[in-house]
């Protein structure tokens, strides 16, 4: 689902924040890319989502080229960032009919995939009101629900359970769950290792824009729990 290949981001001013990362995302996987601040994940899940240019590498996302078919990859993309930007001056009903009206998601599907979530997410209630009067979680849960109703093949997500209650996180963890059940795939960025270890098939680990480990989460962790095998390598060469 998810290609990266040889990826390497120098930003201008000289900051060489990826080095040379290889990574594959499989269909029905949940990936999570762990690292210490200033790592690089960001960068990595920006170029991912074609929202950031890039130095070196290929970045394919089911099949399609982001740097030559950015389009058709973004189609299949929904990408979460860690604060996301939303129109303060728009209703949520408004935003979310937006999103489906720009994603081109079927007349017949939003009304249903709109209810689903807000209901899950208990903001049915908030929809009519301005998002400049949501609180951060609200707007947190909105721009969820607005990369979930469009049941993305790939979602990519930075740092997404920061700030969530433990019922959204809760339900969020079964969505990403049932994105993968349809074949789909995510990919996303978290500090919460507990979850990671939890949640992930597989897990890559970046230092300093390096990989330095990746894998099934089973085989990497083995006997141990992945705070400590984190805290190992952040203690190597440092
Ligand atoms: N626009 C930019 N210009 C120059 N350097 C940048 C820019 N954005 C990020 N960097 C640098 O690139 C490196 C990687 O940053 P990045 O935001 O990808 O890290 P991160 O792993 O997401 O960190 P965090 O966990 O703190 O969110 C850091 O050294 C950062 O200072």
């Amino acid at each position: 689902m998810l290609s990266i290949q040889h990826f390497s981001k120098t930003y201008p001013g000289g900051k060489r924040a990826v080095d040379d990362l290889n990574l594959n995302v499989a269909p029905g996987e949940i990936f999570g890319f762990i690292g210490h601040n200033g790592a690089g994940k960001t960068t990595t899940l920006r170029a991912v989502a074609g929202v950031m240019d890039f130095t070196e590498g290929t970045i394919t996302i089911d099949g399609h080229d982001i740097r030559r078919e950015p389009t058709a990859a973004k189609k299949v993309t929904a990408f979460l960032p860690d604060n996301p930007d939303l129109y303060d001056f728009l209703s949520g009903i408004q935003y979310l009919t937006f999103i489906a009206d720009l994603y081109d998601i079927p007349q017949k599907d939003r009304q249903a995939r709109i209810q689903k979530y807000a209901e899950a997410f208990e903001i049915t209630g908030n929809l009519g009101s301005p998002i400049g009067s949501y609180s951060h979680g609200m707007k947190q849960k909105l721009a969820l629900i607005s990369a979930l109703i469009r049941e993305p093949k790939l979602l990519i997500l930075d740092e997404p359970f920061v700030g969530l209650d433990p019922v959204a996180s809760h339900l969020l963890k079964g969505y990403l769950s049932e994105i993968c059940g349809r074949g789909g795939a995510v990919f996303f960025s978290t500090h919460v290792l507990e979850v990671a270890e939890k949640l992930c098939h597989k897990i890559a680990i970046i230092k300093g824009g390096v990989l330095v480990k990746s894998g099934v989460t089973e085989e990497l962790v083995g006997d141990s729990t992945l705070e400590n095998v984190f805290l190992e390598l952040e203690g190597e060469g440092s």
